[in-house]
């Protein structure tokens, strides 16, 4: 048996990475790969792929309509989805892990845990290892299907396979699924682009807060720190609104106001989560993140004369 220990498994899906380093997003326009579903197209599959493949050269992944379409698949895809409703087609998921792309193995809504992992060990005993589980729920719940989050997590630690999370249309789930441990979030080909930037906003913003990454050059490292930079961010923002609102409830804010025992206070705690920099470090961090919010709350005051 598999366990956690094992070193994942990462799968590469043309130039994207799925199971090591950053969340990848796959969908729609605007995603870092595309998702085509065969079975909502009228054309021929090769006709079908080559539309697709005019407009975009980067990684794509493409679930078939039947059998026939696999050759064409294999002409011009990155990886094969054997999505929900083919995994009790033995034939059909075993040919697909002949294709020699990956395969994303996507649960059947009714499947359990064991019965998953049992599609995904009929690809790796074609001889293909590189397997990306999808975990995209059932219909018990709600009227879309929605990930279940405790089993991707569970199918992710018992197999060390990368696992990604089905969201469909509905992207609500997306900061869930990567603070679950998702290693890619799987949109509808149709979803809004809206929807897309939110999932990529979520990979990057909670993957930075739980995701380690472990980088091995200096533009994974740099992206790395992108994305730390980016959930610092959104957190800076949301700290210079809410001294914004205390300089209002202060009998005295503003500079006037100023409480260094506090400030003290704040930094020492600050440093049991960031040891690394200490208090000493920390300190003139933080005078120049308050001082900021003084200033950006002075500023917001001066057209009312306060
Ligand atoms: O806690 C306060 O009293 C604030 O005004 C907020 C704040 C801060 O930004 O954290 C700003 C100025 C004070 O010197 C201390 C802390």
């Amino acid at each position: 048996m598999l366990t956690a220990d094992l070193e994942r498994r990462a799968v590469r899906l043309g130039a994207l990475t799925v199971g090591e380093g950053p969340v990848v997003v796959i969908g729609g326009p605007g995603a870092e790969a595309l998702l085509l579903d065969l079975r909502t197209r009228r054309e021929p599959a090769g006709e079908a792929l080559a539309l697709v493949r005019a407009g975009w050269e980067g990684p794509l992944l493409v679930e078939p309509s039947a059998a026939g379409d696999l050759p064409a698949i294999a002409a011009a895809a990155d990886a094969v989805v054997v999505g929900a409703a083919w995994t009790r087609d033995l034939p059909l998921v075993r040919a697909a892990a002949r294709l020699g792309l990956p395969v994303v193995v996507q649960r059947g809504p009714a499947a359990t845990l064991e019965e998953w992992l049992a599609v995904a060990g009929q690809c790796a005993a074609e001889g293909n290892d590189r397997i990306v589980l999808c975990e995209s729920g059932g219909r018990a719940r709600v009227a879309e299907p929605a990930p279940d989050l405790a089993l991707l997590r569970a199918a992710r630690e018992r197999s060390g396979r990368p696992v990604v999370a089905g969201l469909g249309k509905d992207t609500g789930l997306a900061a869930a699924a990567v603070a679950a441990g998702a290693d890619g979030l799987l949109l509808s080909p149709d979803v809004s682009g809206e929807a897309v930037r939110g999932a990529l906003e979520a990979a990057r913003v909670v993957g930075a807060l739980t995701r380690p990454e472990t980088p091995g050059s200096i533009p994974a490292a740099r992206g790395a720190i992108d994305r730390v930079d980016a959930a610092l961010a959104v957190l800076l923002e949301r700290r210079v609104g809410l001294a914004g609102v205390i300089q209002r409830l202060k009998p005295v804010g503003g500079f006037a106001g100023r409480d260094p025992d506090r400030e003290r206070r704040l930094v020492a705690e600050m440093a049991r989560r960031a040891p690394t920099l200490g208090e000493e470090r920390l300190a003139p961090i933080m005078k120049a993140v308050i001082e900021a919010g003084l200033h950006v709350a002075e500023e917001r005051r001066a057209p009312d004369g306060g």
